[in-house]
């Protein structure tokens, strides 16, 4: 098994702070690679990953990040309104992206948001099950298009036969994946008993989820296969109702009834807890 650790803290409080110094700490050594040009890193909504995100904006090491070579990914979305605050990319604009964005240190090109859904109210409430697979579908398929394009070309080129073309293709990879764990286990919008969860091909980066058992029920994620290309994954569950989904979710592996078993950075795997 691949590097899994428990970094344990105090209180809640202190879990995010202890995530956020690792995030400013890991971002400013990469930065420092003399061949690295970018640091690609997602975030996540929910109480935990919010929690991050403030606790990084409160650092007083904050600024010491060039944020102008940062890209800003997430492991999953709510498919609502771009202005909803369902949005967890809303939250973390309001957490972190704002400040750095007025500051000029972030500019829009750098925040890949996941698709928010363009219909009216009026739409989304006459869209039966098929029609919002299909729409899912269609949006999740472009936004793989996007990642593809950003982090790497298609993650099918070592087959492709000119090994000097191939040498210029790598398979599409984040330096740091952040995921918020639910109770019940969940990590991005994968959830127990989920088919999304058990997708294992390498070539489904992004899927929809048009049926989640937590709200909103239209979502989007990451799946395994492109979360576990990441360099480091990173699940955080602070609190006494993670303290099951924490345990659990460490002392597994690929269990499909406790999602974030499956978790594994090809450096490091780590929860971060207060429970443990
Ligand atoms: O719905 C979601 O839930 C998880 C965990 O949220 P929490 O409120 O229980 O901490 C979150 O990580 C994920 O990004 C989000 O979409």
């Amino acid at each position: 098994m691949r590097n899994r650790t428990v970094i344990k803290a105090d209180t809640r409080d202190a879990v995010a702070e202890c995530v956020a110094d690792r995030f400013i700490e890991t971002v400013r050594t990469l930065l420092m690679e003399p061949d690295r040009v970018r640091v690609d890193v997602a975030l996540s909504g929910g109480t935990d990953g919010t929690a991050v995100l403030r606790a990084i904006n409160d650092s007083p090491m904050r600024d010491t990040i060039d944020w102008t070579r940062v890209h800003i990914w997430w492991g999953d979305e709510r498919f609502v309104n771009a202005e909803s605050d369902e949005r967890n990319a809303r939250g973390a604009r309001k957490a972190l992206l704002n400040t750095l964005m007025r500051s000029g240190a972030i500019d829009g090109s750098q925040v890949h948001e996941m698709p928010a859904d363009p219909r009216t109210p009026e739409e989304i409430e006459a869209a039966d099950q098929a029609e919002n697979d299909e729409l899912l579908a269609r949006v999740t398929r472009a936004f793989q298009a996007t990642i593809i394009e950003e982090l790497g070309l298609k993650p099918t080129m070592s087959a492709i036969e000119d090994p000097e073309l191939a040498k210029n293709h790598r398979t599409p990879a984040l330096d740091i994946a952040m995921f918020g764990i639910g109770p019940d286990g969940h990590f991005a919008s994968l959830f127990p008993g989920f088919p999304q969860t058990l997708i294992d091909d390498a070539n489904i980066l992004c899927v929809g989820v048009s049926d989640s058992p937590k709200q909103p029920p239209l979502r989007t994620t990451l799946t395994v296969p492109m979360i576990n290309h990441s360099a480091r994954v990173w699940l955080i569950g602070s609190g006494e109702a993670k303290a099951q989904a924490v345990k659990e979710t460490y002392s597994r592996r690929n269990d499909p009834d406790w999602p974030a078993s499956f978790a594994r950075g090809t450096q490091e795997t780590i929860w971060f807890t207060d429970q443990m």
